[in-house]
């Protein structure tokens, strides 16, 4: 029997259901046997540490750091990650090989039908600082409290009447079967978190062979699309703390990028949208640029870098 390509995810129900995506990608493009494949779950901080928000006790390093010993090791050939989990900048011996097909970008909303349909002076749940922002940017009279955890978690606060309603990326919940959950909520309402709904593949940058399977699963518009919005992150110096919003789209050969920065309650805001050719570096660079002259105080010297 040849040795198993080892594919390594955390182990949380989501993680797994994206790292099956790629198995069965694999299995699809290379002609392998199921049994070519095995998928290793490995624990990580991130999947701990349910209490606090994400960017007080660490930011998206929690979700990376194991899989990245084991990647660096040698116990796994690739990684799976949701994209929007994985840090702005990654280290120079890791390449993202792949990216799937992306999902619906959208935020669902959970508990109401719809941000206008929130009660005056409502809860909500949410540890998103961007959630949070753009929420309060519409509707400053409502109140947000901390909600963390998978969606199981989530649901159940909201149940035992912690908050009127929260959001989840709609990506997760379809990913996970929960159609039934939440309303979808407009990008012209809420622009998706950079990367949302989108599944990368990294590799060891020397690994030819790794890179060469996985490069065969690549859907290349969800690359191209993820790629800037991760370029507008980095020009930004833009991390898990920062009340931002991008998306790109690719029609034909124009790749549009939208982008919105805010301050932490969303009082001010400055947004962008610029449109120029898939994989030029300079599109999210001038945008960043360009959002960055323009932003308000408050905005700005959230993202001095
Ligand atoms: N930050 C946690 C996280 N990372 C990826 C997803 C969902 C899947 C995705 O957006 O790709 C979620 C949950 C959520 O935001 O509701």
């Amino acid at each position: 029997m040849p040795t198993p390509f080892r594919i390594g995810t955390r182990g949380s129900p989501l993680a797994l259901v994206q790292a099956n995506m790629v198995r069965d990608a694999l299995i699809a493009a290379h002609g392998w046997s199921p049994d070519h494949v095995e998928i290793v779950p490995i624990r990580t901080t991130g999947d701990r540490v349910q209490d606090r928000a994400l960017a007080e006790i660490g930011g998206k390093a929690l979700w990376t750091k194991e899989l990245d010993r084991a990647l660096h090791q040698g116990d796994i050939d690739c990684s799976v990650h949701s994209m929007k989990d994985v840090e702005t900048f990654r280290p120079d011996w890791v390449t993202i090989a792949a990216m799937l097909p992306r999902a619906d970008v959208r935020d669902r909303i959970v508990g109401v039908d719809s941000v206008e349909a929130l009660r005056q002076g409502a809860v909500v749940g949410t540890s998103s600082p961007r959630r949070a922002a753009q929420l309060r940017k519409l509707r400053p009279d409502i109140e947000t409290v901390l909600f963390r955890g998978n969606v199981d978690t989530r649901l159940a606060k909201l149940a035992a009447g912690e908050a009127d309603a929260t959001f989840l990326a709609a990506a997760g919940l379809e990913r996970l079967g929960r159609h039934d959950v939440g309303i979808a909520v407009p990008v012209e309402t809420m622009l998706p978190a950079p990367s949302q709904g989108a599944v990368g593949i990294e590799v060891r940058a020397d690994d030819r062979d790794a890179h060469a399977r996985i490069a065969a699963i690549d859907h290349p518009v969800t690359h191209a699309c993820v790629t800037a919005e991760r370029g507008l992150l980095a020009a930004l110096h833009a991390d898990c703390h920062s009340p931002v919003g991008a998306l790109a789209t690719l029609e034909g050969a124009i790749l549009t990028l939208r982008a919105e920065l805010l301050s932490e309650d969303g009082s001010e805001h400055v947004h962008g949208q610029e449109a120029g050719a898939p994989g030029d570096p300079e599109l999210p660079r001038t945008m960043a640029a360009d959002l960055l002259a323009r932003a308000p105080d408050a905005v700005r010297r959230l993202f001095a870098g």
